[in-house]
C-alpha cells in the first residue's frame, strides 16, 4: 500500500511554521501545546522555523485567524522559507482552502490532524494498522478535496496531458467516488481483520486470565513497562507515537499466577476523532481489560494535562469507568526524599521508574492485588482428561491441595471468578468439600 504523506520526507527537512490560538480558555497554555506541536513535527521529520500565536476569544470563520495575523504568517512564510504552515487546532476545509489561497502556494496548510495521521502513516507496521491510519486520512481527505483541485484546475486552463477531462462527470466528482469506493473497500477489509481479531481476543478471554490494558499520554513509557516485565521486544523510543500496533504478552505474577499484558497505541490532546473511530478495535483492547494501568510521564510538566487527556480519550471509548490505577513513570528524574513524599500523599498510585526498577515491585504487588480480589475458593473433581483446565487452575489459581485418585484429580484453589465460572460444573459437593477441609493445607488457610 503506497503511503500518503502530508509532509515530504526527502532528505532535506521540510521546514514548518506553526500557529497556535490562545482562547485564553485556561486547560493547555498555547505555548505549550505548541511546543509538544513542534514534537510531533520533528517526529514526522520536519524543521521547526517559527511559531506566531494570537489570542483569540473564539476563531475567525473564514480563516481561523484574523487578517492581520494571516498577513504576518505570509510574511514569515517568504522570510523564513517556509515549506508548510501548521496549524495547532483544526481547521475546517473551507478555512485550510481560503488561507493556501492567501498564503500562497506552494505553501502547504496543515493543521495538527493532519500532522498526526502522517505520523501515524509512517509508524503503522501491521495491515491492520495501515488500513486503520489509511481510512483516517481518507476520510480527512474527502471535504478537502476541492482546494486540492484547484490548482489543478487552473492547468486545465493551459490544456496539456491532465487538462482532457471534465465531460460528464467532472474529475473532482471522479476523484470523491474513486475515494468513496476507497474506503468502502478498505472498511471491508478492516472488518475482516477485526473479526479474526475478535476471535482472537475471545480466545484469550476463554483462557480467562487476568486482563491488564496499558493506556496513557504517548511517550510515557507503556512499551519500556512492557519490555521490561516479559521480553517483548517492543519498539520503544523518544518520540510520539512510536507505538501504534498493540501487543499482549503474557506475564507470571510471584506465586505463579499468569496475567496478560497489553501495549497500545498512546493518547495526546486534540486526538483526532476520526483516529479514534478508526482505531476502535486496537482501542477494544482497553475497553475489555479487569485493569488499566494509565501510565503517566510524571516528569512531564504538564503530567496532570496528559492524564486528563487520557481520561477524556477513555471516556470517549467508553472504558472510563473501568478500574484502574495511576503509574507515574520516570520518577529516577525526582529526588528519593520527593517520591517517598509522593508515595505517603497518594497511597493509591503507584510512582516507579522502570529505568531504575524503583516501585516496580509495588506495581507488581498492585497487579497481584488486583487479579485476586474476585477470587473464589473451590473444590473441584475434574476428569483426567481435561488437562487443559488443571493447567489453568496452576496458571491463575493459587493451589491449596492437589490429589490424584482413581476417580479423577481432585483440586482445592482459590481461582479468579472468570475461571470459578468454568469449573462450577465440576465442583465438589459439601461431602467432597469436607473431605478437603480435613487436609492440613486447607485448613492451614
Ligand atoms: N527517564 C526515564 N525515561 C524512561 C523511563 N521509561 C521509559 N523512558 C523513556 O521514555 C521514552 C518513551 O518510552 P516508550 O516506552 O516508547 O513510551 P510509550 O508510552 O510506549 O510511547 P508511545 O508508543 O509513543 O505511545 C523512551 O525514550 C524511553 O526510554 C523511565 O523510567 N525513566
Ligand atoms: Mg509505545
Amino acid at each position: 500500500m503506497s503511503r500518503f504523506s502530508f509532509l515530504s520526507t526527502e532528505l532535506e527537512p521540510e521546514r514548518v511554521l506553526l500557529v497556535g490560538v490562545d482562547f485564553r480558555n485556561g486547560a493547555w497554555p498555547v505555548d505549550r501545546s505548541l511546543d509538544e506541536l513542534e514534537r510531533l513535527a520533528h517526529t514526522a521529520g520536519a524543521l521547526t522555523v517559527g511559531r506566531v500565536v494570537q489570542r483569540l476569544d473564539k476563531p475567525i470563520p473564514k480563516s481561523f485567524i484574523g487578517s492581520g495575523k494571516v498577513e504576518e504568517v505570509r510574511r514569515l512564510v517568504a522570510a523564513l522559507d517556509v515549506n508548510a504552515v501548521i496549524f495547532d487546532d483544526d481547521l475546517t476545509p473551507a478555512q485550510q482552502s481560503h488561507l493556501e489561497k492567501t498564503i500562497g502556494e506552494p505553501t502547504k496548510i496543515i493543521d495538527r490532524t493532519a500532522l498526526i495521521l502522517d505520523i501515524f502513516g509512517l509508524h503503522a507496521k501491521t495491515r491492520e494498522g495501515r488500513i486503520q491510519v489509511q481510512l483516517a486520512q481518507l476520510q480527512y481527505l474527502l471535504p478537502r478535496l476541492r482546494g486540492m483541485w484547484s490548482h489543478l484546475a487552473k492547468e486545465q486552463t493551459r490544456g496539456g496531458i491532465g487538462s482532457r477531462f471534465g465531460q460528464g462527470e467532472s474529475q473532482l466528482e471522479v476523484d470523491r467516488r474513486l475515494i468513496r469506493n476507497k474506503i468502502a473497500s478498505l472498511r471491508r477489509e478492516l472488518n475482516g481483520l477485526e473479526k479474526r481479531r475478535s476471535v482472537q481476543t475471545k480466545n484469550r478471554k476463554e483462557s480467562t486470565a487476568f486482563r491488564v490494558a496499558l493506556a496513557g499520554y504517548t511517550n510515557a513509557g507503556k512499551s519500556t513497562l512492557l519490555n521490561a516485565l516479559t521480553d517483548a521486544g517492543v519498539l520503544s523510543e523518544d518520540k510520539l507515537f512510536a507505538t501504534l500496533d498493540p501487543t499482549t504478552r503474557s506475564y507470571s505474577l510471584p506465586g505463579g499466577r499468569v496475567v496478560t499484558i497489553t501495549d497500545t497505541v498512546g493518547f495526546i490532546q486534540k486526538l483526532p476523532h476520526g483516529l479514534v473511530e478508526a482505531f476502535k478495535s486496537t482501542l477494544a483492547e482497553v475497553l475489555e481489560a479487569d485493569l488499566i494501568l494509565k501510565i503517566v510521564d510524571y516528569s512531564d510538566e504538564d503530567a496532570d494535562l496528559h492524564l486528563e487527556a487520557v481520561n477524556r480519550v477513555l471516556d470517549e471509548i467508553g472504558a472510563g469507568e473501568q478500574l484502574s490505577v495511576t503509574v507515574n513513570n520516570k520518577c529516577d528524574r525526582f529526588e528519593a526524599s520527593y517520591v517517598h513524599a509522593l508515595e505517603s500523599r497518594y497511597p493509591d498510585q503507584v510512582f516507579c521508574s522502570v529505568y531504575t526498577g524503583y516501585g516496580i515491585d509495588s506495581l507488581i504487588d498492585t497487579l497481584a492485588l488486583r487479579a485476586s480480589a474476585s477470587d473464589q475458593l473451590l473444590t473441584v473433581m475434574l476428569p483426567y482428561a481435561n488437562a487443559s483446565l488443571r493447567a489453568q487452575i496452576h496458571e491463575q489459581g493459587v493451589i491449596l491441595n492437589e490429589e490424584f485418585i482413581p476417580e479423577g484429580m481432585l483440586i482445592t484453589a482459590k481461582v479468579p471468578s472468570k475461571l470459578a465460572g468454568l469449573l462450577r460444573q465440576y465442583e465438589q459437593g459439601p461431602a467432597g468439600k469436607a473431605e478437603c477441609e480435613s487436609l492440613p493445607l486447607v485448613t492451614e488457610d
